[in-house]
């Protein structure tokens, strides 16, 4: 997978030349470009914000740097009419699930427009939407200063997923999120030696050896966890057996 990120702060983005993103680059399974939006301005004052159109607080990023970047990510690609899908992070997008990761990942280049100040001109968006698909995203209800860090939330989602990317022992088939294993939800609670710590005891049923006692032990904890954190997880995770076994609520 090829992903170009285009933004004010590439330093922002250096985590991804840590950890599993870092390795997976390092290993060639992942291509993945920063582009400097500054390079793309040509005052001296290299600009890419200016006061909103219809008045109100702060500034927008202008389209013509934004343009000239976008243009010459897709320019660098593979040619032949190849094109990224373009990740916006915004508050108001799609929200970022395990689904839409699964989505990503098979997507075989992506480009990020992490927007800072209040946002990207729109017409740069629908400009790009002419030529290439976009995806608005937002990983979460709360408010960002800039969609850097939504950046490195998608890549890491998405980047262990690939195929190789996670070991065998780290295996993401497993994922409670993963589309089918709603029934398990959040992962359980989990321990490791000693077996007693701070007169706390591992629970003797992990001890027991008997593998379908503690799978069984598992999912109820972590059912009991996502019904005391996600009830709404829990209610359409319902749903969705229900409707399989063709049963009425
Ligand atoms: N889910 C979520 C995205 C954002 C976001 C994304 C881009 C910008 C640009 C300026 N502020 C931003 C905030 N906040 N929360």
């Amino acid at each position: 997978m090829r992903i170009d990120v285009v933004t004010i702060f590439p330093e922002y983005l250096a985590p991804l030349d840590l950890s599993l993103v870092g390795k997976a680059r390092a290993r060639g399974q992942l291509d993945v470009r920063l582009h400097e939006l500054r390079e793309f301005t040509h005052d001296i004052h290299r600009t890419v914000d200016d006061t909103p159109y219809g008045g109100g607080p702060g500034m927008v990023m202008k389209p013509e740097p934004w343009s000239e970047a976008l243009d010459t990510v897709v320019a660098s690609g593979p040619g032949e009419g190849a094109v990224p899908t373009l990740v916006v992070p915004t508050p108001s997008g799609r929200p970022f699930t395990q689904e839409l990761a699964q989505q990503l990942a098979a997507e075989p280049w992506l480009a990020f427009a992490p927007a800072r100040y209040e946002g990207i001109d729109r017409r740069v968006i629908e400009d790009a939407a002419d030529r290439m698909p976009v995806v608005e995203v937002s990983i979460g209800d709360y408010v960002l200063a800039g969609g850097e860090v939504a950046v490195l939330v998608i890549v890491e989602a998405v980047a262990r997923l690939l195929p190789g990317v996670l070991g065998n022992a780290e295996s993401h088939q497993d994922d409670s999120f993963a589309p089918g294993r709603m029934a398990d939800l959040l992962e359980g609670p989990v321990y490791t030696k000693p077996a007693d710590w701070r007169g706390r005891e591992v629970p003797e049923v992990l001890l027991s050896g008997h593998h379908g006692k503690i799978a069984r032990w598992r999912r109820e904890q972590a059912f009991a966890r996502t019904l005391a954190h996600r009830p709404d997880l829990v209610a359409r995770w319902r749903r969705e057996e229900m409707d399989k076994h063709d049963l009425k609520a």
